[in-house]
């Protein structure tokens, strides 16, 4: 499934990082979507129990699926291409250090938006300047546009 074939979905903040407050975690997955929803027809809506087709998770190590994260740094987060299941789903690491927005530690707004990227079906650019580059770079996330690339990227698949 390259892409999702409905524009109406769903997500669920399974847990939270003790990193930050839950108020910023929520603000932080909120604007990581909108990132995405601003330039395509996709629309997402918060679920609070049961199965959304976005899964958002914070785990450390082995964690149920068969790529167990490392502890800090290396694998920040790691997300699955749209399907049914565990399709969509994003885990996030929580040996790292995820911020609301001081660039001591990770940009949880700038990860999140990356893993959704994959949520949706996008896979690495080589643009340095994209956010599907493969490597985090800090943005500040009240500046933060979304690059030229990632917008083709995204558009091909749901312009
Ligand atoms: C092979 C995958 C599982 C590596 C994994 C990733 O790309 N997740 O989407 C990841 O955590 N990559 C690191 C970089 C690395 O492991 O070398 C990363 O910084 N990902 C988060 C990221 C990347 C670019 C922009 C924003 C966030
Ligand atoms: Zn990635």
């Amino acid at each position: 499934n390259l892409k999702w074939q409905k524009n109406s979905l769903t997500y669920r903040i399974e847990n939270y990082t003790p990193d930050m407050s839950v108020s910023e975690v929520d603000d932080s997955i909120e604007k990581a979507l909108q990132v995405w929803a601003r330039v395509t027809p996709l629309r997402f809506t918060r679920l609070y129990s049961g199965t959304a087709d976005i899964m958002i998770s914070f785990v450390t190590g082995s964690h149920g699926d068969y790529y167990p994260f490392d502890g800090p740094d290396g694998t920040l987060a790691h997300a699955f291409a749209p399907s049914n299941g565990i399709g969509g789903d994003a885990h996030f690491d929580d040996d790292e250090n995820f911020t609301f927005r001081s660039n001591r530690g990770y940009v949880l707004f700038i990860v999140a938006a990356h893993e959704f990227g994959h949520s949706l079906g996008l896979s690495h650019s080589d643009d340095p300047g994209a956010l599907m580059y493969p490597t985090y770079s800090y943005r500040n996330p009240d500046t933060f546009v979304l690059p030229r690339d990632d917008v083709r990227g995204i558009q091909s698949l749901y312009g």
